[in-house]
This record gives structure tokens, sequence and C-alpha cells, in this order.
């Protein structure tokens, strides 16, 4: 088995767990309360921020152009295209701008960026990518489990057709062949560690929906 195939199996109890999130079910079937996806674009408009910086990172660190094109242009997707996404999601869902200005990253959210903020700052460029690749995976995952169970009409139907989408399944698979290509390379012990943030921030992308549905603030 490869060794992107062996991580994705670890963490077969964690994606199972995701995709059984009742914020996620209540998004497929249009229940889930307008004020838990305000809570959740809020945040994610603050983790694709640092997730951009991360991403910028990636591509500055990455040993080959075929890194720094993917990365660099997923810092820049993550800024426009996600974006422009949230744009519209705040005007049909009612968020204003002192709202957006006013959001504070939840312990989820700052833990997550935080955790991928110290992956760049402090460990190797192959922990770094294994860190980076769940936000493309599991989201992908989730896309294409929501699509076919998602109600139509569905107020939340651009977020599921965005992670369900064919390109974002290309994206997925090319960030999953640089992990896999930056594993074959590196020693069992690196392996190892690539494998170990690979399931934390697989563990982060469960808190942050759960983080959203509970519409999680800080408890002191
Ligand atoms: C918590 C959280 N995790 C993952 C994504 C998905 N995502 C964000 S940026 C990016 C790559 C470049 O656009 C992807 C796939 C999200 N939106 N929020």
């Amino acid at each position: 088995m490869s060794f992107c195939d062996t991580i994705w199996q670890d963490v077969a109890p964690l994606r199972r767990a995701i995709l059984a999130q009742p914020f996620l079910a209540e998004l497929a079937d249009g229940s889930l309360p307008t004020e838990s996806f305000r809570h959740y674009m809020l945040q994610d408009s603050l983790y694709l921020a640092e997730y951009a910086r991360v991403l910028a990172i990636a591509a500055a660190r990455a040993p080959t152009a075929a890194g720094r094109l993917e990365f660099s242009d997923g810092a820049k997707v993550a800024v426009q295209v996600e974006q422009a996404l949230h744009q519209a999601f705040f005007v049909q869902f009612g968020v204003t701008p002192e709202m957006a200005r006013q959001a504070e990253a939840t312990p989820a959210c700052l833990g997550y960026t935080s955790y991928l903020a110290s992956l760049a700052a402090t460990r190797s460029y192959e922990e770094l990518i294994a860190g980076i690749l769940p936000c493309f995976w599991v989201y992908w995952e989730v896309g294409c489990d929501i699509k076919p169970r998602a109600v139509s009409p569905n107020p939340y139907a651009a977020w599921i057709d965005t992670y369900a989408a064919p390109s974002f399944g290309e994206a997925t698979d090319r960030v999953r062949a640089l992990v896999g290509e930056a594993a074959a390379s590196a020693t069992p012990t690196t392996r190892a560690a690539m494998a170990t943030a690979f399931r934390n921030a697989t563990r982060y992308e469960w808190m942050f929906w759960d983080s959203a549905y509970r519409r999680e603030t800080w408890p002191i």
C-alpha cells in the first residue's frame, strides 16, 4: 500500500466520525440552522487567511517546481475563490461587514491554524505538507459524500458543489501526489512524523465542524 493510502486508512475512524457529524447531515438536508452556518463561515474566513499563509510557506520551501506551483496556486485560490464564496454567503446569510470585523478565532480555529503554522515554522517540509493535505482530502471526501444525499433546492448548494467539483478532486490528487513523493524519499522517522501531522490535522477538521455546530466561544 502507498504511504498516502496507509495514512488514509489509519484515520478511517476519524473520517467516519467526520461523515457522521450532525453539522454535515443537516447541511445536506438543508436543515442546518443559519446561525451555525454563519459561525462556520466567519471562522472559515479566519482559517482561510491563515491557511493561505501556510501554503505560501510550503511553496517557498518546496524542493520541486511542481510543489512551488501547486502550493503558490493553492495560496492564491484560498485567498481569492474561497473568499468570493464567503462574500456570496455573507450576503445570503446576513453576515454584516461589522460581524466579520469583530469575529475572533475560536479555540478550534486558532488551534488548527496555529498547529499548521507551527509545522511551517519548526518542522520539516515533509511534515508540513502532510499537515496541509487533510484540508484538501477530507473536504473532497465530504463533498463527494454529501452531494448525492443533498436535497435540492438547498441553501448550502454552492458550498457542497465547491467541494464535490471534479477540479477540486484534481487539486486534491496533485497535493496527495506531492505528499507521496516526499514520503518516498523520507526516512522512517520523518514518515512517522508525517503520519502524525496528517492525523492531527484530520482531528482539527472534525473539531472545526463540531465547534461550528456548537457555536463554540471561548470559555473565559
Ligand atoms: C476548516 C477548513 N478546512 C478545509 C477547507 C477547504 N479548503 C480551504 S483552502 C483550500 C485549498 C485552496 O483553496 C481548501 C481545500 C476549508 N474551507 N475549511
